[in-house]
């Protein structure tokens, strides 16, 4: 920040995403799901600075170790912008931005930017590009007779799509979609999500970020919630949406808030990054705080809590593959 001062906008994550697995990640504006995202594909801005590392495996259509001395995991948090560049965004890690208005290019026309991705990614030429870049538009539900228009022509729904169809054509073994479905209706948003759950086949990973948790709970197998910059639990989707129920009183209160649940929203605002507590960062806000929430909850079982919601059922229910 200018000033000198830094801020912690994503702190000690970790988390899993093996092949063939969606993930879901949730959490109010401003949690830090798409700095988490930026930081994976070294989109950050150049002042910005990161630690830890990013294991990306190499996939296995059988979920076995790969070749040998090809299964080596690439840090994506140590790898230099030439191999970013030219090995891994669009090729191993595919991105769904969160605003495809500001990454399209302005001046060239949507067919004219996937035919280029589809050209470079899978090497075709001539009719075959033609075909397979009105082809790879169908994949997004993009319609074929707005390909010649360029971004500012778009509704904030069709550059959606358009966003959509050019990360899905690398057919990249990890996808991250930063809310892809923004601005659709709601029969858009599950042909959306259907197709980004189809690209799991084949074991590859989808990082699903959304405000949707309908969406989420249509193709998500785990769901992990963010809180000011923090993952406050992980949890099995079908535990996490069904019976037992979210674990961590925020995660519970982001599910209650929904209409056709409670309807209740959670009282307050998240805190501001520059003024985090030193302990637990919602326990101003939750009404099972006590005095142990002084000091930072460690996640414990999928969880990170001083006194988690007890349903009786493990919350995290890790499935077995290898690792994108
Ligand atoms: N370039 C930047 N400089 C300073 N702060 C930033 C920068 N980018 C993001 N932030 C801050 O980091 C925090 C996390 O932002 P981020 O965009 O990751 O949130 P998000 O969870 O994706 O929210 P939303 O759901 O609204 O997209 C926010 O407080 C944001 O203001
Ligand atoms: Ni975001």
């Amino acid at each position: 920040m200018r000033g000198g001062r830094d801020i912690a906008a994503v702190s000690d994550v970790s988390f899993d995403l093996a092949a063939g697995e969606c993930l879901a990640l949730v959490g109010e504006s401003g949690c830090g799901k798409s700095v988490l995202v930026s930081a994976l594909l070294g989109l950050l801005p150049a002042n910005a600075r990161t630690s830890g590392s990013a294991l990306l495996h190499r996939p296995t259509h059988d979920g076995g170790p790969g070749p040998a001395g090809q299964d080596e995991p690439l840090d994506l948090l140590a790898a230099d912008e030439a191999t970013l560049a030219r090995t891994v965004r669009g090729r191993r890690v595919g991105l769904v931005p969160q605003s495809p208005a500001a990454h399209l290019t302005p001046v060239r026309t949507v067919r004219s930017q996937l035919a280029e991705t589809v050209r470079e990614l899978k090497g075709l030429r001539g009719k075959e590009l033609a075909e397979a870049t009105r082809a790879a538009a169908g994949r997004a539900a993009f319609p074929a007779d707005h390909l010649d228009r360029y971004p500012h022509q778009l509704s904030g729904g069709l550059a959606q799509r358009a966003a959509t169809a050019l990360a899905l054509v690398g057919d990249a073994p990890l996808l991250l979609a930063d809310e892809p479905t923004t601005g659709l209706d709601r029969d858009l948003v599950e042909r959306t999500v259907d197709e980004l759950r189809a690209h799991t086949g084949e074991a590859r990973g989808l990082l699903l970020i959304t405000h949707d948790l309908a969406a989420a709970e249509r193709i998500a197998d785990r769901v992990a919630v963010m809180y000011a910059g923090r993952v406050v639990e992980v949890a099995a989707a079908g535990d996490f949406f069904g019976g037992p129920g979210p674990r961590h009183p925020y995660a519970r209160g982001l599910l209650a808030a929904l209409p056709e649940r409670d309807f209740t929203p959670i009282p307050g605002m998240p805190p501001e990054l520059g003024r985090l507590p030193d302990g637990c960062a919602f326990a101003s806000r939750c009404t099972r705080a006590s005095a142990a929430c002084a000091r930072l909850p460690a996640p414990d079982g999928g969880v990170a809590c001083h006194h988690p919601v007890t349903t009786g059922r493990p919350a995290c229910r890790h499935r077995e593959g290898s690792t994108v």
